[in-house]
């Protein structure tokens, strides 16, 4: 693997061996740092999830977080999800050079090959108005993936880089691809908005325009994924009318 690109300018760098959850440690971080920096760590021994779920941190996969400080409100914070999503579609196609392999799955998985190959965990924080500190958690299956038995029923099942390509990365070099890709998009969503990110999303994203399942709780709603508004929710068209839906696990 030999792809360069500069690391982009005034962000910092933060290497552990071991941490509990880069994401944890962000939030500590979060009332000690000015700027953007990147978080990463070695292995994790409390690696969370979306809805509160573990994620499994042995050493060799990737397992990082962007601390930083937006200026806009939670709304438009949490597209830095699908900023997020794009950056690591383009890393994993710079490191493989598999740009139909890859695939994005709302609202911010990516697929390699149909299965799972990453996951992106939003969390914010932080005191007074608006959003103090922003941590977009990135796990990466580089060498390896969880069984399947270990995910959810029906969930898509895991996979990783190496077993799906034989493309080996090291968990700082892959961040040394992702974080100015990562900074490309996140210049894009200051001054142009969200609507760049929403064409590109789009145009590589798992599913649309067929059915799909969309679960929130206990609620689960069939229908064609019909495209994302212009604030990143999923639009599912069902027989009664396309609703939107914010927040929800999606199952094919
Ligand atoms: O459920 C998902 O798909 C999101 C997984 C996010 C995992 C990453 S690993 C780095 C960061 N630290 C954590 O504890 N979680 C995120």
């Amino acid at each position: 693997m030999s792809v360069k690109a500069e690391w982009p300018a005034g962000v910092g760098r933060l290497v552990l061996p071991t941490v509990d959850s880069t994401n944890a440690e962000a939030q500590r971080l979060a009332p000690h740092v000015a700027g953007p920096v990147w978080i990463l760590a070695g292995e994790q021994t409390a690696g969370r999830g979306r809805r509160a779920r573990p994620w499994a941190s042995p050493r060799g996969n990737f397992y990082a977080t962007l601390l930083m400080q937006p200026k806009e409100g939670a709304d438009v914070v949490a597209l830095r999800s699908f900023a997020a999503a794009l950056a690591l579609r383009e890393a994993f196609v710079a490191v493989t050079g598999l740009p139909d392999a890859f695939a994005l799955k709302w609202p911010n998985d990516v697929l390699l090959n149909g299965g799972k190959v990453a996951g992106i965990l939003l969390e914010s924080g932080g005191a007074g108005q608006g959003v103090g500190y922003l941590a977009i958690g990135i796990g990466v299956n580089l060498i390896g993936a969880p069984e399947v038995s270990a995910v959810e029923a029906g969930a898509v099942p895991p996979v990783s880089l190496l077993a799906e390509t034989g493309v080996r990365v090291a968990p700082e070099a892959f961040r040394d691809v992702l974080a100015p890709a990562f900074a490309r998009w996140e210049a894009v969503l200051v001054t142009q908005g969200f609507a760049p990110l929403r064409a590109e999303w789009l145009a590589h994203a798992a599913r649309l325009g067929e059915v799909i399942r969309a679960r929130t709780g206990t609620l689960e709603r069939q229908g064609v994924f019909e495209t994302i508004d212009v604030t990143g929710a999923l639009m599912l068209r069902q027989p009664q009318g396309t609703i939107a839906i914010p927040a929800a696990d999606v199952f094919f």
